[in-house]
């Protein structure tokens, strides 16, 4: 996979070439290059951005500029490429958002700051390639830059190889629509506190019974829309006897 982020700030993007992902990036794993939007200004005060019609607080990022910034990006490379517009305004990101852009062979990111990106560069790219406007959480960030580094993080970590063990992947909380339960490691007592004794049984029915009983417990508590979103054949008769 190859992903392109433009921006108006690259170095924000500089920790996605840290640990796991930045090792992804040297294995060849997946490619990334963080452009930055100004490269597209002919102006000597390389504007991006100018006031919004119809008035109101702010500004809003210029059209023409994004437009010349994203043909030269898509042109970079003959994969096709799917479009990513992070707003507070976008339709929710999810781990099966994730799970659907890991499949794909490019991504590009358009990195909004101020009121945003004047509309009519999604509506113009929405006529040749998947467009996705998407938030990450009910809240307003400043840019759309940490937005992307959560995004390309949920991603990246699907790619076959980046993960040294492939499980994680497959019994992450969300994956199986559930919240992990709680994890333990040595020592066995930790400021008169000890590991729950079924997990050091060796009887493994009984481990994934109690690991999967507190994942139902967690999410009741803490997420009961993932437990009604369930399908009606995700709960097992051990699971509804909880
Ligand atoms: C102007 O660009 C922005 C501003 C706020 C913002 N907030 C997001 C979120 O996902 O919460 S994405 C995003 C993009």
């Amino acid at each position: 996979m190859r992903i392109d982020v433009v921006t108006i700030f690259p170095g924000y993007l500089a920790p996605l070439r840290e640990a796991l992902l930045g090792r992804a990036i040297e294995a060849g794993l997946v490619e990334v290059a963080v452009h930055d939007l100004r490269d597209w200004t002919h102006d000597v005060h390389q504007a991006v951005d100018d006031a919004p019609y119809g008035g109101g607080p702010g500004m809003v990022m210029k059209p023409q500029v994004w437009g010349e910034a994203l043909d030269a990006v898509l042109a970079a490379d003959e994969r096709p490429a799917r479009l990513v517009v992070p707003t507070p305004a976008g339709r929710p990101f999810r781990q099966s958002t994730a799970q659907a852009w890991a499949g794909e062979q490019r991504l590009v990111f358009a990195c909004g700051r101020y009121e945003g990106i004047d509309q009519r560069v999604v509506d113009e790219a929405a006529a040749r390639m998947p467009v996705d406007e998407v938030s990450i959480g009910d809240y307003v960030l400043v840019g759309g830059e940490v937005a992307v580094l959560v995004m390309v993080e949920a991603v990246a970590r699907l790619l076959p190889g980046v993960l040294g063990n492939p499980v994680s992947a497959e019994q992450d909380s969300f994956s199986d629509g559930l919240l992990e339960g709680p994890a333990y490691t040595r020592p066995l007592t930790w400021r008169g506190l000890s590991v729950p004794e079924v997990l050091r049984s060796g009887h493994h029915g009984a481990i994934a019974r109690w690991r999967r009983d507190r994942a139902l417990e967690r999410t009741a508590d803490r997420r009961p829309d993932l437990l009604a979103a369930l399908p009606a054949d995700a709960l097992d008769a051990a699971d509804r006897a909880f």
